[in-house]
């Protein structure tokens, strides 16, 4: 490979850990446009920030505007959209923080080769289960509209696929459950994953 050779860091991401009070990992949001993955981020980041966690968010808002702002919504740009994310995920893994992470991130493919740069130890997945017409019916952003007016080409869910995972380890379906209810199951899910690799 390219004469890259990897040096070695004194600092550990363990030491971070130990230092930090916990372990990291990634927190993995997938779901349609609409479904709920900021909403469920933004509110399970404040409960664990609010105990002492080191959190950091990505979402759309500070990548796709800077980091992937060349990218659109081809399939070959949501596979580079992705890919660089989860580069960027594991870096902030390894600095000790979890990272909590909110993109469509469509095709069963995609998760796959996300969680196989992050490393399967790393990576909850929460599948934000919402039916299109629910979040067609929210459409947040105007979104759907324009979609089915055919101003936006190429959006998931109403002219490019969206894969639902066949098993997570979260599954959150908004349109059935109490939005706090779903926070907590989430919180308490990580709270375990925090616990258990700070006694190891
Ligand atoms: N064509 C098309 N399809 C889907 N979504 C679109 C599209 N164009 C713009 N948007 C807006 O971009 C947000 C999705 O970006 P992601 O980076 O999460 O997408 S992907 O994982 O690369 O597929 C998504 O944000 P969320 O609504 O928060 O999911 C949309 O607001
Ligand atoms: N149980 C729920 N979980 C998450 N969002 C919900 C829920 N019930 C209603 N909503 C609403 O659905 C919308 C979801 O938008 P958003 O979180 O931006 O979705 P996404 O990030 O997946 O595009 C918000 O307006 C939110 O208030």
């Amino acid at each position: 490979m390219n004469n890259i050779i990897p040096h070695t860091f004194h600092v550990t991401r363990e030491d971070r850990n130990k230092l930090k009070g916990h372990a990291s990992f990634v927190v993995w949001f997938t779901g349609l446009s609409g479904s709920g993955k900021s909403t469920l981020a933004n509110m399970v980041e404040k409960r664990l920030f609010e105990k002492g966690v080191h959190t950091f968010s990505l979402d759309g808002d500070n990548v796709r505007g800077g980091l992937n702002k060349n990218l659109g919504f081809s399939r070959e740009d949501r596979e580079e959209n992705l890919r660089r994310i989860a580069e960027v995920a594991k870096l902030i893994v390894d600095s000790g923080s979890l990272v909590i992470a909110s993109f469509i991130s469509p095709l069963a493919s995609d998760r796959a080769f996300v969680k196989d740069i992050i490393g399967v130890q790393d990576f909850v997945e929460v599948f934000v289960n919402t039916p299109l017409e629910i979040c067609e019916q929210r459409d947040v952003k105007g979104l759907y509209k324009k979609a089915r007016a055919g101003e936006i080409k190429n959006f998931t869910g109403i002219d490019a696929p969206y894969e639902a995972p066949r098993f997570s380890d979260i599954e959150v379906k908004t349109d059935l459950e109490d939005l706090e209810l779903s926070v907590e199951r989430i919180v308490n899910y990580l709270n375990t994953k925090l616990e258990i690799n700070r006694n190891e």
